[in-house]
């Protein structure tokens, strides 16, 4: 299982890297960052939330849990219309805003093997990639709202922060 990091950590701002080679140690990566999403629990995990600025995210949005997805070097290449959700993250933990995103959307990633493959997606599967290749370019859904909703969250989280550290040392 592997620490989540929370906002407004600056870390969560970093852009990730291409991965050059789909090798073993990517994979290994991908599992840990799949049980991580599961424990959770969450349907999607991009490696910047786990402090890994490589261009990976994982998304499991069925029904039992049980259909996991993997997308390296993900590229939006085709997006259509425009659909409203409420959304968290567990970067996030506790709040939900919401907001606007591509309703369907077309992307191209290369899979855990390294093979490149193109997946239509809509429903919450087009939200969730639309969520996680934000965190690969260091963006938040918080960023998506209002500045004064975003700095009252900030000051919550922040406050809980602190608090718990201030638990932790007594
Ligand atoms: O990236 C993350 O932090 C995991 C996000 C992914 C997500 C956010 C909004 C909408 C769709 C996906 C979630 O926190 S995972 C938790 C969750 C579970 C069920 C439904 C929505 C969010
Ligand atoms: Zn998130």
């Amino acid at each position: 299982i592997l620490d989540i990091l929370t906002f407004p950590d600056p870390r969560l701002r970093k852009k990730a890297q291409p991965v050059e080679q789909v090798d073993d140690r990517i994979r290994r990566l991908v599992d840990d960052m799949l049980e991580t999403m599961y424990a959770a629990p969450g349907i999607g995990l991009a490696a910047t939330q786990v402090d890994v600025q490589r261009r990976i995210i994982v998304i499991d949005v069925s029904e039992g849990h049980d259909t996991p997805l993997c997308f390296i070097n993900p590229r939006l290449v085709a997006r259509e219309g425009t659909e409203q959700m409420d959304e968290g993250c567990l970067s996030v933990p506790g709040f939900f805003e919401t907001v606007t995103r591509a309703e369907r959307v077309t992307v191209e990633a290369l899979d855990r093997d390294g093979q490149p493959f193109r997946l239509d997606a809509d429903g919450l599967l087009a939200v969730c990639i639309q969520h996680e290749i934000d965190h690969l370019d260091g963006k938040l859904f918080v960023d998506h709202i209002s500045i004064l909703k975003r700095q009252r969250i900030r000051h919550k989280l922040e406050k809980q922060r602190k608090e718990r550290e201030h638990a932790e040392a007594a």
